[in-house]
C-alpha cells in the first residue's frame, strides 16, 4: 500500500514537472515569436495571437506545477541541441522557435490528458492555432521580404552555379530565381534543393522558374510563370495562399491581367534586347514608364539591364530589377551584387501606390 501510494506521488511530481517546463517552453517560444511579429513585420494581429496564446498557457501554469519545478535536479537543463548555437537568420529563429511551440503544445496534450482533460483538449486547440500563425507569418515574412527587395537575381546555367549565387547572396541579394530551361529533372531538382537551402541560409527568398511541381518538391518560396506557362489560378491551387506567383509581362494589358489574377509580382520587359530571350522584342521604356505608373503589386524591370545602362533604367522610374549576365557573368558577384544594390536603394522603395 505504502510502495503503491509512493509510486503514485512519483508519478504525479514527474508528470507536473513534465507540464511546468512544457509550459516554460511554450510560452518563451510564443514570446520570441512574438517580438519578430511586433518589431519586425510591424504585424498587430500576428503579435496579438502570440499574446493571447501566451497568456491562455500562463492560465494553466498554476502554482500547483510550478511547485514541482526542480532545477538544479533536471538532467535536461545541460542537454543542448547542436543546432541550438546555430542561428543563421531570422527565418531560422523562427523556424526553431515555432517548431519548439509546436513540440512543447503536443507534449503538453498528451500528459495534459492525464493531469486534466480539460488541458489536454485546450492545447490540442492551442497547437493548431500555432499551425496556423506558422502559415500567417510564413506568408507575411514571404511578402514583406519581397516588398524590401530590390534586386533579383535570375540564375543562368553556369559552372559555378552555387559559388556565384552565394557570392550574390554575400552581397546583400534577397531574391534568386532558379532558371534552367535546358537540364534533365534529375539535375534541376538536385540544383533547386540546393540552391533553396543556400537561399535559406542567407534568409534570401527562393523562385522557381516555370516549374510549380519543383517548387513544391523543393519547398521554395513561390513559381514564376511567363505569359505562355500555366494559369496563375491553377498554380495558385497547386501552391496555396502563402507562396508568392511572378508573372512575367510584356505590354499594359498583361500587367493588368497579371494583377488581376492575383500575381505578388511582375516581371517588366524586355527592357532591351538580351541573349538571354533571344527572339524577343523589346519592350521598350514606354512600357516601363507605364507600369511605374500602373503597377500595384512589386515590379521587376527585365532584360539587357547591366551596370553601364543601369542609370538610364532608374531614370524611368525603376525601383526594382531582375539581372540574369550582368551578375551570373561577373567577375566578381559580390561587388557586382553590392554595387547594383548601393544604386537601387538610393530610390527610395516606399511611397509607391501599394506600399501603405
Ligand atoms: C523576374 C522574371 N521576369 C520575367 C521572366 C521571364 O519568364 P518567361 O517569359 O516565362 O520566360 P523564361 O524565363 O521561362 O524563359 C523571368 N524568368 N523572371
Ligand atoms: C528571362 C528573361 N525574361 C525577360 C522578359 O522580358 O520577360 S528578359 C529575360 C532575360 C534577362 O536576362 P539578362 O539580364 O541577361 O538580359
Ligand atoms: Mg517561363
Amino acid at each position: 500500500m505504502g510502495n503503491t501510494d509512493s509510486q503514485a506521488r512519483f508519478v504525479q511530481l514527474a508528470l507536473c514537472r513534465i507540464l511546468d517546463a512544457n509550459l516554460d517552453r511554450a510560452r518563451e517560444g510564443l514570446r520570441t515569436i512574438e517580438e519578430w511579429c511586433r518589431f519586425g513585420l510591424d504585424n498587430a494581429l500576428l503579435t496579438e495571437e502570440c499574446k493571447q496564446l501566451r497568456q491562455e498557457l500562463a492560465h494553466w501554469h498554476t502554482p500547483a506545477l510550478r511547485a514541482a519545478r526542480d532545477t538544479p535536479g533536471d538532467a535536461g537543463t545541460v542537454l543542448t541541441h547542436p543546432k541550438e548555437a546555430e542561428r543563421s537568420s531570422v527565418q531560422a529563429v523562427l523556424q526553431a522557435n515555432l517548431c519548439r511551440v509546436q513540440e512543447a503544445l503536443r507534449v503538453l496534450e498528451e500528459y495534459g490528458k492525464v493531469y486534466s482533460p480539460e488541458m489536454g483538449a485546450a492545447c490540442k486547440q492551442m497547437r493548431y492555432r500555432v499551425y496556423t500563425l506558422e502559415s500567417q507569418l510564413t506568408a507575411d515574412q514571404r511578402h514583406q521580404l519581397l516588398e524590401r527587395s530590390s534586386l533579383y537575381l535570375v540564375t543562368s546555367p553556369t559552372e559555378n552555379l552555387f559559388a556565384t549565387v552565394e557570392a550574390a547572396l554575400k552581397g546583400g541579394l534577397t531574391l534568386v530565381q532558379y532558371r534552367d530551361k535546358t537540364a534533365d529533372d534529375d539535375v534541376r531538382l538536385r540544383n533547386a534543393q540546393k540552391l533553396a537551402h543556400i537561399c535559406r541560409h542567407y534568409g534570401a527568398l527562393f523562385i522557381v522558374n516555370d516549374r510549380v511541381d519543383l517548387a513544391i518538391a523543393v519547398d521554395a518560396d513561390g513559381v514564376h510563370l511567363g505569359q505562355q506557362d500555366i494559369p496563375i489560378a491553377l498554380a495558385r491551387q497547386l501552391l496555396g495562399s502563402q507562396r508568392l506567383i511572378g508573372r512575367s509581362t510584356h505590354c499594359p494589358e498583361d500587367l493588368h491581367r497579371a494583377i488581376d489574377e492575383g500575381a505578388d509580382y511582375i516581371g517588366v520587359g524586355p527592357v532591351y534586347e538580351t541573349p538571354t530571350k533571344a527572339g524577343r522584342p523589346a519592350a521598350g521604356f514606354d512600357y516601363v514608364r507605364y507600369a511605374a505608373a500602373h503597377a500595384t503589386v512589386p515590379w521587376f524591370a527585365i532584360g539587357g539591364i547591366d551596370t553601364s545602362n543601369l542609370p538610364d533604367v532608374l531614370a524611368a522610374n525603376v525601383k526594382r530589377v531582375a539581372i540574369v549576365r550582368a551578375i551570373m557573368h561577373a567577375d566578381q558577384p559580390t561587388l557586382t551584387t553590392q554595387y547594383f544594390l548601393s544604386q537601387l536603394t538610393q530610390q527610395p522603395l516606399l511611397g509607391t501606390s501599394y506600399d501603405h
